[in-house]
């Protein structure tokens, strides 16, 4: 299934600092980290993920693979277009919802 980049929040660090810091490590760019997307808590049978997605600026880089198999850049409206991960569908409704917002 397919994910947004990003990782687990280290001990010290804001949501915003620790996603700026896992797309330098997994794609080699640098953001600036927008507003909020969403927060969804989600039960895997591994245990319960509490996801935040935030909008981002890409400022630096082409989004390079150092860790994951493949990376797609997409227009909103293709992104139902994939199978997300379960945690991460709430997330493509409100981008899908807000950017239907801005273009009505
Ligand atoms: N990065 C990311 N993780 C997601 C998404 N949706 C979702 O359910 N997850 C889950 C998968 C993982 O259980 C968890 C995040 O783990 P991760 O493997 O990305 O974190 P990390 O880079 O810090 O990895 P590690 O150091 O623990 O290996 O959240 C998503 O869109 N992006």
């Amino acid at each position: 299934m397919w994910e947004f980049p990003g990782g687990k929040i280290e001990p010290g660090e804001t949501p915003e600092e620790a996603l700026r810091r896992e797309l330098v490590e997994e794609l080699l760019i640098d953001v600036e980290v927008g507003k909020k997307v969403v927060t969804t808590v989600y039960e895997y049978d591994f245990g319960v993920v509490t996801l935040t997605t935030f909008y981002c600026r890409l400022d630096e880089g082409e989004p390079t693979l150092t860790e994951h198999v493949a990376v797609r850049w997409l227009a909103v409206e293709e992104l139902p277009s994939l199978e997300w991960a379960p945690a991460d569908v709430p997330a493509i409704d409100k981008i899908r919802s807000d950017f239907r917002a801005v273009h009505a």
